[in-house]
């Protein structure tokens, strides 16, 4: 039996230790006895890992080496480009950038990610590589697969039947991108088939969705109606849906009922559209997000996600989500401190709900009975942690470290008190 003491445990619980036992939590309050090892947590913010729900795992570093891999910094390009390059990929390629981006995330305290994987490849390469990584990383790192046909359904020959392939393979949840498709009704029955795909393998629904500036792409209500009729929205993901926070107000104020019946999720990826939207702008220009906070205060889920790490679509990012977090907070404008305080349910909690985790991955959270899965931020609030971009200090998994290390905050030897 192991006990961590000295908590701070994000959500205000007022509880201070934490029991940990078999790999799970076995209670979480105060004064709770003997344990044979006590760590003691300094006062410092704990809370459950980091979600990521949105990333390419098979597209890491895929623009690198090659100057600037997207010239025009749009979606199409990227799309174009990635088509090119991906007919010399190998699973020994995927597995390589797989693992350097599952490093870089689990380091700065992910413990679960959602990946869309390319299934627009006849030997899909991609989907092979990281189902086996999904079930080597099992105890670092929680891998959840979506069957994502990148140059479209029906686009792309065959797109359809490669998306069947992949869930009978064991992807976890079905992908589409209707803006993609070549036709309005194209993207309407893209999205008919999807939701079908999903009923009848019972899987989630993650869907690329309306990620551009154009007012008029209407994915998203497609999507919505499609799943509320089956009451299956909380299964259901709306990725970026930039073009949400491009409409007018009375569009959008009609749509917020319907998402409220049929409790749909959104994924933002804060920096990538940023980068990507608004590039047909002149001024004033776009920020490319959706209506995060809107959304939020409708009562629907919405996390942020890192989506690419130096691919053909965007040429930063390490898989840091404080980043992502604090870029989102900023363009979202969800910065008034009790929006603040709570901020960080979009790179935990959020997540964790859009990818089902307590549902159907054993538990999600600091409670008794679920994996004692957490980690620790060098700050002792909520708000400093933010307001400070906190560095994780430690990621425990099954009640083991996946790292430990100093804070490096104060590490600046000048003494200015002097002055
Ligand atoms: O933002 C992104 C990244 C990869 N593929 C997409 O379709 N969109």
């Amino acid at each position: 039996m192991k006990k961590f003491i000295n908590a701070n445990i994000y959500g205000g619980t007022g509880s201070t230790e934490i029991l940990v036992e078999g790999g799970k939590f076995k209670a979480v309050g105060k004064n709770l006895g003997d344990a044979a090892e006590v760590v003691d947590l300094e006062g410092k913010l704990v809370l459950p890992p980091y979600v990521d729900p949105h990333l390419h795992l098979d597209y890491i570093f895929s623009g690198l080496g090659e100057g600037n891999a997207n010239i025009s910094g749009t979606l199409f390009e990227g799309i174009q480009r990635w088509s090119d390059n991906k007919k010399a990929l190998t699973g020994e390629m995927v597995r390589e950038r797989a693992l350097e981006g599952i490093r870089k995330e689990v380091s700065h305290g992910v413990q679960y990610i959602r990946t869309h994987v390319d299934v627009t490849d006849p030997e899909l390469t991609g989907m092979k590589a990281l189902l086996k990584l999904r079930e080597a990383l099992k105890d670092i790192v929680t891998l959840q697969l979506v069957a994502f046909p990148q140059e479209g359904f029906f686009r792309y020959e065959g797109g359809e039947a490669l998306v069947r392939k992949a869930l009978d393979m064991g992807a976890d949840a079905v992908g589409g991108i209707p803006h993609f498709e070549i036709s309005y009704e194209h993207g309407v029955e893209s999205l008919k088939r999807i939701v079908d795909l999903a009923l009848e393998y019972d899987v989630m629904i993650d869907i690329h969705c309306d990620e551009n500036d154009d007012p008029n792409s209407r994915f998203l209500e497609v999507l919505n109606a499609l799943v509320m009729e089956k009451d299956y929205g909380e299964k259901t993901t709306a990725s970026h849906t930039c073009s949400f926070g491009a409409v007018e107000n009375s569009y959008a104020n009609k749509m917020m009922g319907l998402f409220k019946t049929s409790k749909i999720n959104f994924v933002s990826c804060p920096t990538e559209n940023a980068h990507l939207q608004g590039r047909g702008d002149n001024y004033p220009k776009r920020r490319g997000l959706t209506r995060v906070k809107e959304l939020l205060e409708n009562g629907n889920t919405v996390a942020f996600a890192q989506d690419s790490i130096a691919d053909y679509w965007y040429p930063l990012g390490n898989g840091n989500m404080m980043n992502i977090l604090d870029n989102g907070i900023h363009l979202a404008h969800y910065t008034h401190i009790d929006e603040i305080n709570k901020a960080l349910d979009l790179i935990t909690v959020n997540g964790a709900k859009v990818m089902r985790i307590d549902e159907d991955y054993g538990g999600y959270g600091i409670a008794a009975g679920k994996p004692a899965n957490f980690i620790v931020l060098d700050a002792h609030d909520a708000y400093e942690a933010v307001r400070e971009r906190a560095e994780v200090l430690a990621s425990v998994r099954g009640g083991e470290y996946l790292f430990k290390r100093e804070a490096r905050r104060n590490e600046i030897e000048h003494d200015f008190s002097k002055y």
